[in-house]
């Protein structure tokens, strides 16, 4: 069912743009908004695990609220890690600082599923507590909730940690596609559980990140990865709130990814939106809004150099029945906020609807 919100928010640039709705200017936020790069993150963080940080809602409502104060962004995203809900149930990963997920005994075999189980409301309370804080102090502004889409969260379970080519999950594919499937239908369970939790809570968006899903050729993705993610998409439309799915390098999967279930696409900086539109729309389901495509890269150059490829963005942007302007990818942890926060009010100018 869907929940109750309060009509500004309801209004909110963001929603309007990821209904495909015209809203009074293009929405924008940035994955990975909170985080090192902010100052007060960093400050705020000392002596605290990643995962630690996580349990605490004050430190959960405060870090989430950071980047929305700094940058005047369209959207609070959750402050939490794709592999948090697998921590909360004491599956046995840690987060390293500068290297990422890093899993202790490496899933080899059904054994290894065991512990891989959903998270119940009664496991996370602090998230719970946390969300309906920020809805409160957020106000008009929407947050989103999220979960690692399961090819994503299998990837640091198989490799044991990062992997720049995932061979050791696409090697479990092909010798043992029953492990595989076990393994996928286990996570795009957790990932059920996870935003179930915030939504209910309050969250008004989700985001499903499959970061490293463009390591799959579309074929493996159709067998392999699709239908356990279309499961979890599945399983959240009752909610009613917009699903955003996201991957990195997803260049040939736009439409495939777009038909797991997604009412929003986000796309990284290799296509331009107009052309993503159509690759979605070819695959089918009509167009839809899109989410994207800034390279984070150009947060280094020049601002001359930053602002056409901003114009670019949002003329190409004009191809979807809703753009919400983005990254390609995370805000990169050396980026300069003050560029971050020219780039929304730039995006803001120049999409600024005047009132008939
Ligand atoms: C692949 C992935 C992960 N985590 C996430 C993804 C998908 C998004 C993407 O593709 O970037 C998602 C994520 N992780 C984090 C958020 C918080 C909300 C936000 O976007 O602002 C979100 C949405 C916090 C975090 N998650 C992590 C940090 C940095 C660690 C720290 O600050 O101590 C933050 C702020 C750690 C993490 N966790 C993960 C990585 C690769 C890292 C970086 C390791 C490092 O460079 O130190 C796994």
């Amino acid at each position: 069912m869907p929940l109750p919100q309060s009509r500004a928010l309801d209004r909110s640039a963001f929603l309007l743009a990821a209904r495909g709705e015209p809203g009074p200017h293009t929405p924008v936020w940035f994955m990975r908004q909170a985080g090192r790069a902010l100052p007060e993150y960093r400050a705020i963080r000392q002596g605290i695990t990643m995962l630690e940080s996580c349990m605490r809602p004050d430190l959960v409502v405060e870090i989430t609220l950071q980047p929305v104060r700094r940058y005047g962004v369209d959207a609070a995203i959750f402050f939490s890690d794709i592999v948090f809900p697998l921590q909360a149930v004491g599956f046995g990963i840690e987060i390293e600082p500068g290297v990422g997920p890093v899993v202790a005994d490496p899933i080899r075999d059904a054994a290894g599923l065991t512990a891989v189980r959903p998270v119940t409301p009664a496991d996370v309370p602090y998230t719970t507590d946390a969300v309906k804080q920020l809805v409160s102090e957020l106000d008009g502004t929407p947050l989103i909730g999220f979960a690692g889409a399961p090819f994503t969260v299998a990837s640091y379970l198989v490799e044991g940690g990062p992997s720049k080519d995932h061979a050791k999950t696409k090697a479990l594919m092909y010798s043992n596609p029953d492990l595989w499937h076990a393994l996928a239908d286990r996570l795009a369970d957790v990932a059920i559980a996870y935003l179930s939790v915030q939504v209910e809570a309050g969250a008004s968006a989700i985001q499903l990140f499959d970061s490293w899903a463009g390591g799959l050729s579309p074929r493996d993705y159709e067998r392999f990865v699709l239908p356990h993610s279309a499961k979890v998409f599945e399983a959240m439309a009752s909610y009613g709130v917009p699903r955003v799915h996201f991957g990195v390098n997803t260049g040939e999967l736009l439409g495939l990814m777009s038909g797991a279930g997604a009412d929003v696409v986000g796309v990284d900086w290799r296509v331009p939106l107009d052309e993503a539109v159509r690759r979605i729309t070819a695959a089918g389901g009509g167009p839809k809004p899109v989410q994207g495509n800034l390279d984070p890269a150009l947060l280094f150059a020049p601002w001359e150099a930053v602002e056409p490829e901003i114009d670019r963005i949002l003329a190409e942007g004009k191809a979807a029945p809703g753009h919400i302007f983005n990254l390609g990818h995370g805000v990169p942890p050396e980026a300069d906020p003050e560029v971050l926060r020219r780039v929304v009010e730039r995006v803001h100018a120049k999409s600024a609807r005047v009132p008939a």
